[in-house]
């Protein structure tokens, strides 16, 4: 059975990099977004991801980014993947596919049933999806909130491209989350830090040892 497929997001120092991808990890996530206590400047994203093992993919988080940030992002830094985790509209997703030539992982928040069909119209347009808990109302972050929603909610769901879960996971609830809902990828930042924006880095290896072990179903 393969493994479960690990992204370790918000990682900001060298030592975060480096933890990430000797526990095997096999995406780093840079985020991008001011408000957030896990924001890189491009300079520094520069210097960690130029000095990342070559078996980590790299991920830059943005949201609702111009192609100004965009251009800036993708000249100065070796990127793997974009993640598009705001209200980017289906034609933005391509429109950045066609532009920056990385693929495109576009996350959409999920409370509810009705917010299952975004992830349909997503698939067709994205390279990967990221099935994230939808956040709170006036939450100054759309997501690495550590909030999960109700996996049951994926019972059933199969999608045309690779997904990724997400959404308060921990080292000790992906293993259920990876069962219940048959998802391959996990991605995680809140549940491996010691403080908001701080990781831990046992709590790292700790991470993606339990979503290894994880049973994944035959769905
Ligand atoms: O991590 C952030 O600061 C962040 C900021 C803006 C949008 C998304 C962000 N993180 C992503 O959110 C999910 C879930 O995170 P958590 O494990 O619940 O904290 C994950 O995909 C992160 O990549």
């Amino acid at each position: 059975m393969a493994d479960v497929r690990v992204k370790i997001c918000g990682l900001k120092t060298p030592d975060d990099v480096a933890v990430a991808a000797e526990a095997g990890a096999a995406y780093g996530g840079f985020v991008f977004f001011p408000k957030s206590p896990r924001h890189l400047e491009i300079a520094e994203a520069r210097a960690l991801t130029q000095g990342a093992p070559v078996g980590l993919a790299k991920v830059a988080l943005v949201v609702d980014a111009d192609d100004a940030l965009l251009d800036a992002l993708c000249a100065a830094v070796p990127l793997d993947m974009l993640q598009l985790h705001g209200r980017e509209t289906p034609e933005r997703v391509s429109e950045v596919r066609a532009r920056y030539g990385l693929p495109v992982m576009k996350a959409v928040g999920v409370g509810g049933t009705a917010d299952l069909q975004a992830l349909d119209r997503y698939s067709a347009v994205a390279d990967q999806i990221l099935v994230d808990a939808k956040p709170p109302k006036g939450a100054d972050l759309p997501g690495g909130n550590g909030l999960a929603f109700d996996w049951r909610l994926l019972a059933g769901r199969r999608w045309t491209r690779p997904w990724m879960l997400a959404g308060g996971l921990t080292p000790e609830v992906v293993g259920q989350a990876v069962e219940l809902t048959g998802a391959r990828q996990v991605d995680v930042s809140s549940g491996v830090e010691a403080a908001r924006g701080v990781k831990d880095h046992g709590l790292i290896r700790a991470f993606v040892e339990a979503a290894q072990a994880a049973p994944v179903p035959r769905l």
